[in-house]
């Protein structure tokens, strides 16, 4: 895709900047794979396993037939996760978990889509193709999570209604119980008390390597040797594993131990296709690839006559190279070209276990004078000399309007300013702040505020005017808004009025 686009942006962060700098700290909260959220590591649970069963879950409710159901979050509902066919509490530990993912862009479906993704991907699995833009249910779906005490003809109802053949049945269930096991307190029947110090919640594992995706699952059931309660359980009617595996007269599930490969690359194409199964209307992206370079937290102040620009920029798949040079260059808006020094290092980061690595570098006011008169239109990079404008496009940025730092606070009782420099001759047709919060089923949600236009005119430069809002909430944090030419910008800064000097 072409930078900015403000989602796949924000999607795109959360899928590749794992660990190191500007990490979102999703891989971190399994790392390592046997992590569990309530105990630590090597209790037997783990936090990997609860995020791939909960995708499932989330999508097992849907209805190909009138487009209802689907991953859409709605297993974060409590009326969901209270029927039987959701025992266990990992799907409210993931959905605790995914909170902080959560924002205008990232939706909660997306969130538990990426959790999966990251699970079997940090913890030895294969790449997922991830598209984004679920959006979250207002209400529970209906039931339709398969049970393990079910016929073998209901289960094969049931993943045809989630639009899923007889074989790619036997697929998604192996390729999901590479993963946990069964808990004793969900399933009492299926498990008994294992008298296991180890297992805090005496857990009885699919396979012998249950926090690392592999076909163990497969060449444990082909060889006899599997332990699984849902194939070897003492009550024949809920080893569903067994049925399910079996069904085909073993073929697949051969295939799968016989070739590592072929598992792998099933698993991959079936988890995403499972992931990308939302309720009708529903569009997703593209699939998300990373960007080779991508500006980050651009961000413009308009501080009385200068105007600051400030950012990082991003390079995929490159190691820490003290000798590389990453020259900014921005063109402004009389058709100049300037360059900046080399840029400040700032740190690495990683994504799929460590399998990807770039590095960040650093812009700023310091190296960076602008002419608010000037402006800026769009930046590039020169790395080593060679020019990087996404094949000639640049990185178109939004210098109409700004944090202004003149905005202000009053102390007592709190209140306060925000000023937004609007670029004179800019046909700005609306202007206000946004402010992030949720809706009353924990959806984000913006919160648009008009910003009225001043009554007469008050100059930030001779190049700037300066729109102002009275606030009351120091807390709130407000990005800002404009509606240039019918279409809609955001700042990524977000600002809170007490951040700014008295008034
Ligand atoms: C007929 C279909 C299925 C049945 C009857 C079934 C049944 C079960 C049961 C009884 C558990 C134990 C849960 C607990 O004790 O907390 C479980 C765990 C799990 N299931 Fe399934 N499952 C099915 C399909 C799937 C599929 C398609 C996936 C994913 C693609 C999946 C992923 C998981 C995972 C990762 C766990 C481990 C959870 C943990 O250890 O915390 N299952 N399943």
């Amino acid at each position: 895709y072409t930078w900015p686009s403000p989602q796949l942006d924000a999607l795109e962060t959360v899928r590749f900047n794992q660990e190191g700098f500007n990490a979102g700290g999703l891989a971190a909260l399994i790392q390592p794979c046997t992590a569990y959220i309530f105990g630590g590591p090597n209790t037997g649970r783990s936090d990997a396993a609860d995020w791939i069963r909960t995708a499932y879950h989330d999508m097992a409710t849907y209805n190909k037939s009138d487009g209802t159901g689907g991953m859409d979050a709605s297993i974060r509902f409590i009326e969901e996760q209270e029927r039987p066919e959701n025992a266990g509490n990992g799907f409210d530990n993931t959905v605790i978990a995914m909170n902080s993912q959560i924002n205008r862009y990232v939706s909660i479906a997306d969130s538990l889509a990426l959790a999966a993704i990251v699970a079997i991907e940090n913890c030895g699995g294969p790449e997922i193709a991830f598209r984004g833009g679920r959006s979250d249910a207002g209400e529970p779906n209906a039931p339709g999570v398969p049970l393990p005490e079910q016929s073998l003809e209901t289960h094969i109802a049931a993943f045809a209604r989630q639009g899923f053949t007889p074989t790619e049945m036997i697929g998604l269930v192996a390729c999901g119980h590479t993963f946990g096991g069964v808990q004793h307190d969900a399933f009492p029947d299926i498990v008994g008390e294992l008298d296991d110090p180890t297992s805090i919640d005496d857990v009885a594992h699919f396979d012998s390597t249950f926090v690392t995706f592999d076909n163990a699952i497969a060449t444990e059931y082909i060889s006899g040797t599997t332990r699984s309660p849902l194939i070897v359980g003492a009550n024949d009617t809920t080893n569903s594993d067994k049925q399910i595996f079996s069904s085909d007269g073993n073929t697949t599930i051969l295939s799968f131990a016989t070739s590592a490969e072929v598992y792998t690359s099933t698993c991959a194409d079936l988890f995403a296709r499972m992931l990308d199964t939302v309720p009708a209307g529903v569009e997703l992206t593209e699939v998300i690839t990373p960007l080779p370079i991508k500006p980050s937290s651009v961000e413009f102040v308009m501080n009385q006559d200068t105007m600051e620009l400030s950012g990082q920029v991003r390079l995929w798949n490159t190691t820490e190279d003290p000798s590389l040079i990453v020259q900014l260059q921005w063109s402004d808006h009389l058709g100049e070209t300037h360059t900046t020094g080399p840029l400040g290092f700032l740190g690495t980061s990683s994504s799929t276990g460590g399998k990807y690595s770039a590095v960040w570098y650093t812009f700023n006011s310091s190296s960076i004078h602008l002419d608010p008169a000037a402006g800026v239109r769009s930046l590039s990079f020169l790395i080593n000399g060679v020019l990087e404008d996404q094949n000639g496009l640049g990185f178109a940025v939004q210098d109409a309007f700004m944090i202004s730092s003149t905005s202000c606070q009053i102390e007592n009782p709190p209140s306060g300013r925000i000023d937004v420099a609007v670029r004179n001759g800019v046909n700005v047709t609306r202007l206000y702040l946004e402010e992030m919060t949720t809706d009353n089923v924990g959806r984000p949600i913006v919160v648009e505020l008009d910003i009225t236009p001043p009554a007469s005119p008050v100059a930030a430069n001779p190049a700037y005017t300066v729109w102002s809002m009275n606030l009351t909430d120091p807390n709130a944090l407000y990005g800002i808004g404009a509606q240039i030419g019918g279409v809609n910008y955001s700042t990524t800064d977000q600002h809170r009025f007490v951040e700014f000097e008295v008034c």
